[in-house]
């Protein structure tokens, strides 16, 4: 593979907290086309990372190339119009509109078009089409008229997750996408993120090891801050190293195992 195979690469990639480092020197490469999750226990440095290659923190050292392309000064919009967008926290979903209204707005978005211009969508029936067909895609038609903010918690996170779709991002970014969510709606998103990775390039940050298991090819495992154990699930998963991580007998000496 060279550089462009990669959608995204970090090189020596690191986070210092006032001397403390959250990530350190960390080289992770996220394959064009791959659905690849970040694990690890408690305080590994997951979400540091993730907020680092969505440009959301500022590295201390380190780079972070998109497409084989030097990516490090852009801000997290400049990374959005690459096509890299990371859910849920970015996603806006407005509580006071109906999901049809949410996914017209996330649909208008990238034009540019205000939201307090959302009556322009009835002049514009592609929008409405294409969020018609986004609720069927996500299971939301029974919700079309249900204000948002009125959705039960997993439905919102489907929605959230719609409207982060409706960008056609080609690199999706999800940290802990099962979090708080009951078995039937695991199973759900599961489903809909398996579907949304086709296609596209999807990283995960996630708790949840069944899902883990089912979703993603590649799967880095983190500990103190740098990568412990990279490869399939079974892989990582038979390594005794990652197992004592987890049950809290790494010391840093074992973090290379
Ligand atoms: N803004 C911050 N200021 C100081 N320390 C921080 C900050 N953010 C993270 N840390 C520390 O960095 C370490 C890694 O945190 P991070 O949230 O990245 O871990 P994580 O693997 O995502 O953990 P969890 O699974 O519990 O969410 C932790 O020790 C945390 O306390």
């Amino acid at each position: 593979m060279n550089n462009a195979d990669y959608a995204l690469e970090a090189k020596g990639l690191s986070r210092e907290f006032g001397g403390f480092f959250a990530v350190r020197s960390v080289d992770f490469r996220l394959a064009r086309g791959s659905i690849h999750a970040v694990i690890g226990p408690n305080g590994a440095g997951k979400t540091t990372l993730f907020n680092l290659l969505t440009k959301y923190l500022a590295p201390s050292a380190g780079a972070i190339l998109h497409d084989g392309e030097d990516v490090t000064p852009l801000a997290m919009a400049q990374m959005a119009q690459r096509g890299v967008v990371r859910s849920f926290q970015i996603s806006a979903v407005f509580s006071g509109l109906s999901v049809r209204q949410n996914l017209e707005l996330a649909l208008l978005r990238p034009a540019g078009i205000a939201w307090n211009l959302l009556g322009l969508v009835s002049r514009r029936p592609e929008v409405a089409e294409r969020a018609n067909a986004l609720m069927h895609q996500f299971g939301l038609v029974e919700y079309a008229d249900a204000l948002a903010g009125n959705l039960p918690y997993g439905r919102k996170r489907v929605l959230e997750l719609a409207t982060t779709l409706s960008l056609e991002p080609k690199v999706l970014l999800l940290d802990e996408p099962m979090a708080g969510l009951g078995r039937e709606d695991i199973g759900r998103i599961t489903d809909l993120i398996r579907a949304a990775g086709k296609g596209r390039t999807l990283l995960l940050v996630e708790h949840n090891m069944k899902v883990v298991a089912e979703l993603a090819e590649r799967i880095t495992v983190m500990v103190r801050g740098e990568i412990l154990a990279e490869g399939s699930y079974q892989e990582v998963s038979s390594r005794s190293d990652v197992m004592a991580a987890y049950t809290g007998q790494t010391g840093a000496g074992a973090a290379h195992g």
